[in-house]
Protein backbone atom coordinates (compact mmCIF):
# COMPACT_ATOMS: atom_id res chain seq x y z
CA UNK A 1 0.00 0.00 0.00
CA UNK A 2 2.32 2.57 0.72
CA UNK A 3 6.33 1.82 0.05
CA UNK A 4 9.25 3.60 0.29
CA UNK A 5 12.40 2.34 -1.16
CA UNK A 6 16.04 3.74 -0.61
CA UNK A 7 14.42 7.20 0.33
CA UNK A 8 16.97 10.65 0.67
CA UNK A 9 15.36 14.03 1.66
CA UNK A 10 17.84 16.94 1.56
CA UNK A 11 17.50 20.67 3.01
CA UNK A 12 20.03 22.10 1.10
CA UNK A 13 22.85 20.18 0.95
CA UNK A 14 22.06 18.37 4.74
CA UNK A 15 20.82 15.03 4.16
CA UNK A 16 18.50 14.56 7.22
CA UNK A 17 16.95 11.19 6.20
CA UNK A 18 18.61 8.17 3.90
CA UNK A 19 18.84 4.86 2.57
CA UNK A 20 15.10 4.60 3.82
CA UNK A 21 12.99 1.53 3.46
CA UNK A 22 9.44 0.37 4.73
CA UNK A 23 6.91 -1.19 3.54
CA UNK A 24 3.21 -0.81 5.21
CA UNK A 25 0.31 -3.21 3.86
CA UNK A 26 -3.47 -2.21 3.50
CA UNK A 27 -5.17 -1.55 6.93
CA UNK A 28 -1.73 -1.37 8.69
CA UNK A 29 -0.69 0.99 11.28
CA UNK A 30 2.36 1.86 11.13
CA UNK A 31 4.54 4.04 14.00
CA UNK A 32 7.70 5.78 13.79
CA UNK A 33 9.90 6.06 17.39
CA UNK A 34 12.72 8.24 17.26
CA UNK A 35 14.06 11.55 19.18
CA UNK A 36 13.79 14.86 18.56
CA UNK A 37 15.16 15.51 14.99
CA UNK A 38 16.09 12.07 13.53
CA UNK A 39 13.71 12.81 10.69
CA UNK A 40 10.39 11.66 11.54
CA UNK A 41 8.28 14.66 10.53
CA UNK A 42 10.67 14.85 7.10
CA UNK A 43 9.63 11.42 6.32
CA UNK A 44 5.52 11.93 6.76
CA UNK A 45 6.06 15.11 4.93
CA UNK A 46 8.18 13.88 1.97
CA UNK A 47 4.87 10.74 1.88
CA UNK A 48 2.32 13.49 2.04
CA UNK A 49 4.08 15.39 -0.88
CA UNK A 50 5.13 18.95 1.02
CA UNK A 51 8.89 17.77 0.69
CA UNK A 52 10.43 16.48 -2.18
CA UNK A 53 12.92 13.38 -1.99
CA UNK A 54 16.24 13.72 -3.08
CA UNK A 55 16.86 10.04 -3.57
CA UNK A 56 14.84 7.12 -3.94
CA UNK A 57 11.18 6.28 -4.01
CA UNK A 58 7.41 6.65 -2.88
CA UNK A 59 5.38 4.65 -3.68
CA UNK A 60 0.96 4.59 -2.88
CA UNK A 61 -0.98 1.82 -4.23
CA UNK A 62 1.97 0.48 -6.33
CA UNK A 63 1.51 4.31 -8.25
CA UNK A 64 5.41 6.49 -7.62
CA UNK A 65 4.46 9.39 -6.04
CA UNK A 66 7.47 10.76 -5.39
CA UNK A 67 10.91 10.15 -6.77
CA UNK A 68 14.39 12.46 -7.44
CA UNK A 69 12.93 15.39 -9.49
CA UNK A 70 9.71 14.36 -9.77
CA UNK A 71 6.40 14.38 -7.04
CA UNK A 72 2.29 14.02 -7.34
CA UNK A 73 0.82 16.93 -5.45
CA UNK A 74 -0.28 16.46 -2.48
CA UNK A 75 -4.26 17.08 -2.81
CA UNK A 76 -3.85 14.51 -5.70
CA UNK A 77 -2.61 11.42 -3.05
CA UNK A 78 -5.40 11.09 -0.64
CA UNK A 79 -3.83 11.52 2.37
CA UNK A 80 -5.06 12.67 5.53
CA UNK A 81 -2.81 14.70 7.78
CA UNK A 82 -3.05 15.04 12.00
CA UNK A 83 -0.63 17.36 13.47
CA UNK A 84 0.34 17.43 17.01
CA UNK A 85 -1.19 21.12 17.51
CA UNK A 86 -4.36 20.28 16.29
CA UNK A 87 -4.96 22.83 13.92
CA UNK A 88 -8.30 23.47 13.86
CA UNK A 89 -9.74 26.20 12.38
CA UNK A 90 -11.08 28.61 15.70
CA UNK A 91 -13.76 30.31 14.10
CA UNK A 92 -15.44 27.27 12.55
CA UNK A 93 -17.63 24.70 14.88
CA UNK A 94 -17.05 21.59 15.18
CA UNK A 95 -19.04 20.10 12.49
CA UNK A 96 -17.79 22.76 10.16
CA UNK A 97 -14.25 21.70 10.72
CA UNK A 98 -15.02 18.38 10.43
CA UNK A 99 -16.74 19.17 6.94
CA UNK A 100 -13.80 21.02 5.73
CA UNK A 101 -12.34 18.88 3.36
CA UNK A 102 -15.75 17.56 2.01
CA UNK A 103 -17.19 21.35 1.35
CA UNK A 104 -17.71 20.73 -2.45
CA UNK A 105 -20.29 17.48 -1.16
CA UNK A 106 -24.20 18.57 -1.07
CA UNK A 107 -24.98 19.56 1.92
CA UNK A 108 -27.08 16.93 3.25
CA UNK A 109 -23.89 14.76 2.08
CA UNK A 110 -21.84 16.29 4.40
CA UNK A 111 -24.41 16.51 7.25
CA UNK A 112 -24.46 12.94 7.02
CA UNK A 113 -20.80 12.26 6.92
CA UNK A 114 -20.06 14.29 9.67
CA UNK A 115 -22.62 12.90 12.52
CA UNK A 116 -21.21 9.25 11.32
CA UNK A 117 -18.00 10.97 12.33
CA UNK A 118 -18.79 12.92 15.92
CA UNK A 119 -21.08 9.64 16.17
CA UNK A 120 -17.23 7.59 15.50
CA UNK A 121 -14.96 9.92 17.77
CA UNK A 122 -18.06 9.82 20.29
CA UNK A 123 -18.39 13.64 20.31
CA UNK A 124 -22.35 13.51 19.39
CA UNK A 125 -24.21 16.83 20.19
CA UNK A 126 -20.85 19.08 19.79
CA UNK A 127 -20.86 19.64 16.49
CA UNK A 128 -22.39 23.33 17.68
CA UNK A 129 -19.22 23.95 19.68
CA UNK A 130 -16.09 25.75 19.34
CA UNK A 131 -12.80 24.66 19.15
CA UNK A 132 -11.88 26.55 22.73
CA UNK A 133 -14.62 25.45 24.56
CA UNK A 134 -13.54 21.46 23.50
CA UNK A 135 -10.82 19.67 26.19
CA UNK A 136 -7.56 19.08 24.55
CA UNK A 137 -8.38 15.22 23.90
CA UNK A 138 -11.77 16.32 22.08
CA UNK A 139 -10.26 18.41 20.00
CA UNK A 140 -7.63 15.97 19.13
CA UNK A 141 -10.49 14.24 17.74
CA UNK A 142 -12.39 16.93 15.71
CA UNK A 143 -8.96 17.11 14.01
CA UNK A 144 -8.97 13.17 13.23
CA UNK A 145 -12.64 13.12 12.27
CA UNK A 146 -11.84 16.40 9.90
CA UNK A 147 -8.51 13.77 8.57
CA UNK A 148 -10.98 11.15 8.10
CA UNK A 149 -13.88 13.24 6.09
CA UNK A 150 -12.65 12.93 2.59
CA UNK A 151 -11.96 8.93 3.09
CA UNK A 152 -8.44 9.45 2.48
CA UNK A 153 -6.15 6.11 1.47
CA UNK A 154 -3.78 6.76 3.87
CA UNK A 155 -3.38 8.87 7.25
CA UNK A 156 -0.10 10.23 8.67
CA UNK A 157 -0.54 11.42 12.38
CA UNK A 158 2.74 13.42 13.63
CA UNK A 159 2.83 13.37 17.51
CA UNK A 160 -0.77 13.76 17.62
CA UNK A 161 -0.87 13.22 21.58
CA UNK A 162 1.83 14.81 22.62
CA UNK A 163 0.54 18.12 23.81
CA UNK A 164 -2.08 16.03 25.99
CA UNK A 165 -0.92 15.25 29.54
CA UNK A 166 0.50 11.35 30.18
CA UNK A 167 -2.95 9.68 31.33
CA UNK A 168 -4.95 10.86 28.38
CA UNK A 169 -2.51 10.17 25.41
CA UNK A 170 -2.71 6.82 26.70
CA UNK A 171 -6.21 6.49 26.69
CA UNK A 172 -6.76 8.41 23.32
CA UNK A 173 -3.85 6.48 22.04
CA UNK A 174 -5.76 3.18 22.38
CA UNK A 175 -9.71 4.74 21.15
CA UNK A 176 -7.80 6.26 17.96
CA UNK A 177 -6.10 2.73 17.21
CA UNK A 178 -9.41 1.01 17.98
CA UNK A 179 -11.36 3.43 15.10
CA UNK A 180 -9.13 3.36 12.92
CA UNK A 181 -9.11 -0.39 13.33
CA UNK A 182 -13.13 -0.69 12.81
CA UNK A 183 -12.83 1.30 9.14
CA UNK A 184 -10.18 -0.56 8.21
CA UNK A 185 -7.95 2.81 7.83
CA UNK A 186 -3.73 2.37 7.44
CA UNK A 187 -2.02 5.15 9.08
CA UNK A 188 1.42 5.80 9.77
CA UNK A 189 2.10 7.88 13.12
CA UNK A 190 5.01 9.30 14.02
CA UNK A 191 5.86 9.43 18.04
CA UNK A 192 8.49 10.15 20.09
CA UNK A 193 6.71 8.54 22.95
CA UNK A 194 7.45 4.24 23.42
CA UNK A 195 3.86 3.77 25.18
CA UNK A 196 2.17 5.50 22.33
CA UNK A 197 3.93 3.45 19.56
CA UNK A 198 3.09 0.11 21.73
CA UNK A 199 -0.41 0.71 22.36
CA UNK A 200 -0.91 1.88 17.95
CA UNK A 201 1.50 -0.10 16.13
CA UNK A 202 0.74 -2.91 13.93
CA UNK A 203 4.54 -2.09 12.61
CA UNK A 204 6.76 -0.33 14.37
CA UNK A 205 10.05 1.68 13.38
CA UNK A 206 13.10 3.02 15.24
CA UNK A 207 14.87 5.71 13.25
CA UNK A 208 17.97 7.21 14.58
CA UNK A 209 19.75 10.21 12.40
CA UNK A 210 17.70 9.77 9.47
CA UNK A 211 18.04 6.09 9.08
CA UNK A 212 15.41 3.25 9.71
CA UNK A 213 17.45 1.01 12.08
CA UNK A 214 14.17 -2.10 12.28
CA UNK A 215 11.16 -2.06 10.98
CA UNK A 216 8.87 -4.85 12.42
CA UNK A 217 6.11 -5.77 14.92
CA UNK A 218 6.84 -4.12 18.45
CA UNK A 219 7.21 -8.00 20.10
CA UNK A 220 10.00 -8.60 17.35
CA UNK A 221 11.94 -5.43 18.27
CA UNK A 222 11.42 -5.70 22.16
CA UNK A 223 12.49 -9.47 21.80
CA UNK A 224 14.96 -9.57 19.02
CA UNK A 225 16.46 -6.25 18.22
CA UNK A 226 18.51 -5.29 15.17
CA UNK A 227 21.04 -3.20 17.05
CA UNK A 228 22.06 -2.09 20.98
CA UNK A 229 20.56 1.33 20.05
CA UNK A 230 17.00 -0.03 18.96
CA UNK A 231 16.81 -2.53 21.89
CA UNK A 232 17.93 0.63 24.23
CA UNK A 233 15.29 2.75 22.77
CA UNK A 234 12.97 -0.39 22.80
CA UNK A 235 13.31 -1.08 26.43
CA UNK A 236 14.64 0.37 29.49
CA UNK A 237 17.91 -1.95 30.79
CA UNK A 238 21.54 -1.87 31.59
CA UNK A 239 24.57 -3.09 29.26
CA UNK A 240 27.33 -4.91 30.90
CA UNK A 241 30.59 -5.76 29.29
CA UNK A 242 31.13 -9.84 28.34
CA UNK A 243 33.20 -11.32 26.34
CA UNK A 244 32.83 -14.08 23.95
CA UNK A 245 35.03 -17.41 25.12
CA UNK A 246 34.67 -19.54 21.81
CA UNK A 247 33.53 -21.98 22.98
CA UNK A 248 29.73 -20.78 23.22
CA UNK A 249 30.01 -19.31 26.95
CA UNK A 250 30.07 -15.38 27.26
CA UNK A 251 32.18 -14.76 30.73
CA UNK A 252 31.79 -11.11 32.44
CA UNK A 253 31.20 -9.18 35.94
CA UNK A 254 28.18 -11.36 35.71
CA UNK A 255 30.20 -14.44 35.56
CA UNK A 256 30.47 -17.52 32.98
CA UNK A 257 27.22 -18.48 31.20
CA UNK A 258 26.30 -20.74 28.83
CA UNK A 259 25.09 -19.54 25.56
CA UNK A 260 22.26 -22.00 23.87
CA UNK A 261 23.65 -21.66 20.68
CA UNK A 262 27.34 -21.22 19.54
CA UNK A 263 28.41 -17.62 17.63
CA UNK A 264 30.05 -17.20 14.64
CA UNK A 265 32.84 -15.09 16.05
CA UNK A 266 36.40 -15.54 17.78
CA UNK A 267 37.14 -16.09 21.27
CA UNK A 268 37.83 -13.21 23.06
CA UNK A 269 35.05 -10.57 21.39
CA UNK A 270 33.57 -8.06 23.12
CA UNK A 271 30.13 -8.04 23.46
CA UNK A 272 27.57 -5.54 24.99
CA UNK A 273 25.06 -7.86 27.00
CA UNK A 274 21.42 -6.14 27.47
CA UNK A 275 19.69 -6.97 30.95
CA UNK A 276 16.01 -5.47 31.23
CA UNK A 277 14.85 -5.26 34.97
CA UNK A 278 12.44 -8.13 34.91
CA UNK A 279 15.52 -10.75 34.24
CA UNK A 280 17.53 -9.52 37.41
CA UNK A 281 15.78 -10.79 40.36
CA UNK A 282 17.07 -11.11 44.29
CA UNK A 283 18.16 -14.50 44.76
CA UNK A 284 20.36 -14.89 47.58
CA UNK A 285 21.19 -18.53 47.22
CA UNK A 286 23.22 -17.52 43.80
CA UNK A 287 26.89 -16.73 44.17
CA UNK A 288 26.39 -13.34 41.75
CA UNK A 289 26.79 -10.45 44.73
CA UNK A 290 25.46 -6.95 44.12
CA UNK A 291 25.19 -4.01 46.33
CA UNK A 292 22.09 -1.78 46.14
CA UNK A 293 23.00 1.68 44.76
CA UNK A 294 19.26 3.50 44.28
CA UNK A 295 15.39 2.05 45.11
CA UNK A 296 13.19 3.97 42.84
CA UNK A 297 9.29 3.40 43.38
CA UNK A 298 7.36 3.03 40.22
CA UNK A 299 4.13 2.39 42.59
CA UNK A 300 3.54 -0.94 40.70
CA UNK A 301 6.99 -2.07 41.78
CA UNK A 302 10.34 -1.25 42.39
CA UNK A 303 13.64 -0.41 40.31
CA UNK A 304 16.83 -0.50 41.78
CA UNK A 305 20.01 0.25 40.56
CA UNK A 306 22.55 -2.36 41.18
CA UNK A 307 26.56 -2.74 40.90
CA UNK A 308 28.09 -6.06 40.83
CA UNK A 309 31.66 -6.68 42.61
CA UNK A 310 33.36 -5.89 39.68
CA UNK A 311 31.88 -2.37 38.99
CA UNK A 312 28.90 -3.25 35.93
CA UNK A 313 25.91 -2.01 37.37
CA UNK A 314 22.36 -3.63 36.62
CA UNK A 315 18.80 -2.65 36.68
CA UNK A 316 16.23 -4.99 38.93
CA UNK A 317 12.82 -4.46 39.55
CA UNK A 318 10.95 -6.60 42.01
CA UNK A 319 7.23 -6.58 43.55
CA UNK A 320 6.82 -4.01 46.43
CA UNK A 321 7.08 -6.94 49.06
CA UNK A 322 10.91 -7.14 48.08
CA UNK A 323 11.70 -4.15 49.48
CA UNK A 324 15.55 -3.76 49.85
CA UNK A 325 17.93 -1.31 51.46
CA UNK A 326 20.44 1.00 49.53
CA UNK A 327 24.17 -0.30 50.70
CA UNK A 328 22.78 -3.68 51.23
CA UNK A 329 24.07 -6.93 49.56
CA UNK A 330 22.43 -9.50 47.77
CA UNK A 331 22.58 -12.36 45.35
CA UNK A 332 21.22 -12.29 41.54
CA UNK A 333 19.62 -14.66 39.58
CA UNK A 334 19.41 -13.60 36.06
CA UNK A 335 17.47 -14.46 33.34
CA UNK A 336 19.75 -15.80 30.02
CA UNK A 337 17.03 -18.10 28.29
CA UNK A 338 17.28 -14.99 25.54
CA UNK A 339 20.04 -12.97 25.89
CA UNK A 340 20.04 -9.81 23.88
CA UNK A 341 23.95 -9.73 23.22
CA UNK A 342 25.51 -7.47 20.79
CA UNK A 343 29.19 -7.08 19.38
CA UNK A 344 30.52 -4.47 21.14
CA UNK A 345 32.65 -2.55 18.29
CA UNK A 346 29.14 -1.80 16.09
CA UNK A 347 26.60 -2.45 18.40
CA UNK A 348 24.82 -5.02 16.09
CA UNK A 349 23.15 -8.23 17.65
CA UNK A 350 25.16 -11.43 17.54
CA UNK A 351 21.94 -12.97 16.24
CA UNK A 352 23.80 -11.99 12.76
CA UNK A 353 26.51 -14.52 13.62
CA UNK A 354 24.69 -17.66 14.09
N1 LIG B 1 12.55 23.06 6.49
C1 LIG B 1 13.71 22.70 6.95
N2 LIG B 1 14.86 23.29 6.54
C2 LIG B 1 16.05 22.89 7.00
N3 LIG B 1 16.24 21.89 7.91
C3 LIG B 1 15.15 21.27 8.37
C4 LIG B 1 13.83 21.63 7.92
N4 LIG B 1 12.94 20.82 8.55
C5 LIG B 1 13.66 20.01 9.34
N5 LIG B 1 14.97 20.27 9.25
C6 LIG B 1 16.07 19.56 9.94
O1 LIG B 1 15.97 18.19 9.60
C7 LIG B 1 16.25 17.36 10.72
C8 LIG B 1 15.08 16.40 10.94
O2 LIG B 1 13.95 17.16 11.34
P1 LIG B 1 12.51 16.51 11.55
O3 LIG B 1 11.57 17.61 11.93
O4 LIG B 1 12.18 15.67 10.37
O5 LIG B 1 12.79 15.58 12.80
P2 LIG B 1 11.80 14.94 13.87
O6 LIG B 1 12.36 13.61 14.19
O7 LIG B 1 10.42 14.99 13.34
O8 LIG B 1 11.95 15.91 15.09
P3 LIG B 1 10.83 16.36 16.17
O9 LIG B 1 10.45 15.13 16.91
O10 LIG B 1 11.60 17.34 17.01
O11 LIG B 1 9.71 16.97 15.40
C9 LIG B 1 16.52 18.29 11.89
O12 LIG B 1 17.91 18.41 12.03
C10 LIG B 1 15.91 19.60 11.46
O13 LIG B 1 16.59 20.68 12.03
Amino acid sequence: MLQLDQVAISYGSNKVVQGFDLLLQSGEIGCLLGASGCGKTSVLRAIAGFEPVSEGTIHLHQQTVSRAGFGVAPEKRKIGMVFQDFALFPHLTVAENIAFGIRRLPKTQQRQRVDTLLALVELQGLGERYSHALSGGQQQRVALARALAPQPDLLLLDEPFSSLDTELRGSLATQVRQILKQQGITALLVTHDKSEAFSMADQLGVMDKGRLLQWGSPATLFSQPACLDVADFIGKGAVVKVQYLGDGQISGDIGHWPLSDRLNLDAGVPLSLLLRPHQVKPDNSSALKAKVLRQIFRGADYLYELQLSGGEQLLSSTSLDCELRVGESLGLSLDMTNPLLFVAADGHSVSREL
